[in-house]
């Protein structure tokens, strides 16, 4: 598991530590392993051009003692000095080492460079980058050079993600101690690039994380796997209620997901165009055409994925609340996501929910406007868990789990090729196949997400894919999260 922590997490953590050891030696340690992070990156350390940019904090203090590292490699370094004041100490060593403080325009020397250390701020930073750090911000991300982050890319949010401003956006993060939240969250994740972890000792003084990655292991861990004893009903039935006279696609490949995802049976109920589709495409799950807007007589599931291309009107609407008056846990989707805007005291049931908004859906659920939310996702998807009292997994290009209590979970195994329509539909299958197996919400979301994604790389390789790709590719992310690949 990969753990991220908040900048409060980390002062307290330090001042912890700090605490039991001499002055500046988590200082000491943490430029010790930055300087390691850029000699590798540039290959060949002497001769090289590397310019610090150097805040008025900590953060620049690392990059001063790290360019004094490099310099004693024989680097050509020099220094932009941006703060109000600089780390004295910091200087003294850089200057001694040979290290020289830019004179004439910053933004030349940072085009000539051939690495860039961004040490503007790191998780002291408070609000969007102000002048000048955000023009060498803009300036180091158009350079050709290569650009290491000091702990976050300096206009990231270290607690959240956030991007207020100009922000860096660094091929390599070194982070100090622990990761923070923002470099594991959208939009900050996006600008972290590789991210490094220095161990400075923090590890004993770190309290519980603030938010955690799956790894494939841990994904493997929590994955059921049929017993020598299991037949089809004691792996899980799961119940599809989705697609309509309208939308027949998105019941295919909701059932496509299910199936994929180790579910021992999948019951699809719903209108004629759909259920045709589905038998065409899917002789193995056991459909029934409903009359009706309910689902008392389809036989018994133990949970069922609600929305997807359900349709909104007032056919939709009685079957959304026929599911969701039963007693299994539902993962509401797509159109049963703005049939539950409407009507929020359907979500009020004893069983457990999962929702599965991307921004905009969200938007409609919580009031919130879609950019405020794309901006300042984490909090979103943790207040919406609260206000609403389920699990929400918000879909993005990093997606984020969140349940009342728990550390968000965070997954970033996806790639941008998913972005495409009907994938969503897939994501909904393989989560509910997962809640049919017994998986709780949090679990089988994450996991959901994770599978998801990895099938999204495997369908893609680098070139376009179609929703149905990625369901037939989920079996070979089981097996690649079981072997440790
Ligand atoms: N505390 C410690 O023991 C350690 C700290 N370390 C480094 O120290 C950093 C934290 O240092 P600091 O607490 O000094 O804080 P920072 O260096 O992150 O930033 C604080 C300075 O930046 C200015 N500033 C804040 N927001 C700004 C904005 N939006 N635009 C322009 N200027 C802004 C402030 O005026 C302040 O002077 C960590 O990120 C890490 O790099 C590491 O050396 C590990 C050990
Ligand atoms: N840029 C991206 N990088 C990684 N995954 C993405 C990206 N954009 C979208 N996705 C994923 O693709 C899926 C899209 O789902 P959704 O928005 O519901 O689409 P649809 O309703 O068409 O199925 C989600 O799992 C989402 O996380
Ligand atoms: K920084």
């Amino acid at each position: 598991m990969r753990t991220a922590y908040t900048a409060d997490q980390i002062r307290a953590a330090e001042h912890a530590l700090m605490a039991r050891l001499p002055e500046g030696t988590l200082m000491m340690r943490a430029a010790a392993g930055l300087a390691a992070v850029c000699a590798t990156a540039l290959g060949r350390v002497y001769g090289s051009r590397v310019v610090l940019l150097v805040g008025s904090g900590d953060n620049g203090g690392d990059a001063l003692y790290a360019g004094a590292l490099l310099a004693r490699r024989g680097a050509r370094v020099e220094a932009v000095l941006a703060g109000s004041r600089t780390h004295e100490r910091g200087l003294r060593a850089y200057l001694l080492a040979g290290g020289r403080v830019a004179g004439g325009a910053a933004a030349t020397a940072v085009e000539r460079a051939d690495l860039v250390v961004d040490g503007l701020v790191g998780i002291g930073a408070t609000g969007a980058l102000r002048a000048p750090y955000d023009e060498l911000a803009l300036a180091a991300n158009a350079a050709p050079a290569l650009t290491v982050a000091v702990d976050v890319p300096s206009g990231v949010d270290a607690s959240s993600g956030r991007v207020a401003g100009a922000a860096v956006a660094a091929q390599i993060t070194v982070t100090m101690g622990a990761a923070k939240t923002g470099l594991l969250v959208d939009p900050g994740a996006a600008r972290a690039g590789t991210v490094e972890l220095v161990d400075i000792g923090l590890g004993p003084h770190l309290p519980g994380p603030d938010v955690v990655a799956l790894t494939g292991a841990d994904v493997a861990e929590l994955l059921p796997r049929p017993g020598k004893e299991s037949d089809k009903y004691r792996r899980g039935v799961v119940g599809v209620a989705a697609g309509s006279d309208l939308y027949t696609g998105a019941a295919v490949l909701a059932v496509g997901g299910a199936l994929r995802a180790g579910a021992g049976m999948v019951r699809y109920a719903g209108q004629h165009a759909p259920v045709t589709q589905v038998r065409t495409h899917w002789p193995e799950a056991v459909v029934t055409e409903l009359s009706r807007p309910g689902v008392e007589e389809v036989g018994r599931v133990q949970a069922w994925v609600l929305g997807p291309g359900l349709g909104t009107g007032e056919w939709a609407r009685e079957l959304a609340a026929s599911v969701l008056a039963s007693d299994v846990p539902v993962l509401v989707d797509a159109d049963a996501l703005t049939l539950v805007s409407r009507d929020p005291s359907l979500l009020r049931r004893a069983a457990p929910v999962l929702v599965t908004p991307h921004a905009g859906e969200l938007s409609r659920l919580t009031g919130a406007a879609r950019d405020e939310i794309e901006a300042a996702r984490l909090e979103h998807a943790r207040a919406a868990a609260a206000e609403l009292g389920v699990t929400v997994l918000l879909k993005g290009s990093t997606t984020l789990v969140a349940a009342a209590g728990r550390p968000v979970r965070v997954n970033a195994t996806g790639t941008s090729w998913l972005a495409t329509g009907g994938t969503g539909d897939v994501l909904a299958g393989v989560a509910g196949a997962l809640l049919a197996q017994g998986l709780d919400c949090y679990d089988a979301a994450s996991c959901a997400a994770h599978l998801h994604g990895l099938a999204g790389r495997i369908a893609a390789e680098g070139a376009p894919l179609a929703a149905g790709d990625v369901a037939a590719a989920v079996p070979e992310a089981v097996r690649r999260v079981r072997d440790g690949r």
